[in-house]
């Protein structure tokens, strides 16, 4: 199967007021259509830069990039993301900011309303649609901006360290419905995680990110069936998926 998201020899070099920040070396990935992907690595070594480029939010310097084998340019990224925080109108109701990536380019239609009242129901929030974003947990605010990333059916949905705020058995839970969305809406899925575990709980391949300039160092495949449950997080195999992966960030002092 061809891939749906390729990027060869990517790099991407800031230029700044005090020097050129390297933030990504010869970066090579595939993803295919339906995959869900994970991309780990240290802080700083150019994880959300490489998402941005993905969205079409910042320019590459070097190297290719193509989703569905259009080249990617600034500006016209067929994505959803989702961000750490969820940044949700806040005088707008529920409803209201599914549509918002809609409603953006056209007056929505009946048919926009039913698909953004589907993902409500999908994500449980299917009686909070008139509630604003303040009256909701943090939880149900994230869920939320799930449904708007997914509104407009992007060929990939993008999530920036999207449960990083919430507590943990929040976040756990948050992670069993994001594996059941993934599988009923056949999306793409790129995550980015400073948690291992929350890495190999959801994703199908991992990719290990070196310290700035970020190159690819390890890419691990997860051999469990794509249904997960919160009792693989006891399951031996998960436990040394995680210490593999650990490895790469455990500082050596010679
Ligand atoms: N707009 C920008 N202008 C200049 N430098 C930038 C810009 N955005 C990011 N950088 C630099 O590029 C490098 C990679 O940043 P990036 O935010 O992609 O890393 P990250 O892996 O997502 O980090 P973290 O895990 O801490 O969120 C960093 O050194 C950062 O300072």
């Amino acid at each position: 199967m061809s891939a749906l998201v390729e990027l060869s020899g990517l790099e991407k070099t800031y230029a700044t007021r005090t020097g050129d920040v390297h933030a990504l070396s010869a970066v090579d990935l595939d993803i295919s259509k339906g995959e869900f992907v994970a991309i780990v690595g240290p802080s700083g070594c150019g994880k959300t830069t490489l998402l941005k480029i993905l969205a079409g939010l910042e320019d590459h310097t070097a190297g290719t990039a193509s989703i569905g084998g259009h080249p990617i340019r600034t500006g016209n990224g067929d994505v959803g993301m989702v961000f750490q925080k969820a940044t949700l109108l806040p005088w707008q109701d529920i409803a209201a900011n599914v549509l918002l990536p809609l409603s953006l380019r056209r007056r929505p239609t009946s048919q926009d309303r039913e698909k953004a009242a589907a993902l409500l129901r999908m994500t449980d929030l299917e009686g909070f649609a008139r509630k604003r974003p303040h009256e909701l947990s943090g939880g149900m605010q994230q869920r939320a901006a799930i449904c708007r990333a997914l509104v407009h059916k992007p060929s990939l949905l993008l999530m920036d360290e999207p449960f990083g705020a919430l507590d943990a058995m929040t976040r756990d839970s948050l992670n069993v419905e994001v594996n059941r969305i993934w599988r009923e809406t056949g999306t793409t899925a790129v995550l980015i995680t400073h948690s291992i575990s929350e890495a190999v709980f959801l994703a199908e391949r991992i990719f290990v990110m070196s310290a700035r300039p970020g190159r690819i160092v390890d890419e691990i495949t997860v051999p469990f069936d794509r249904e997960r449950s919160l009792d693989l997080l006891g399951d031996p195999e998960f436990a040394a998926l995680t210490s593999r992966i650990r490895t790469h960030f455990e500082v050596t002092h010679a």
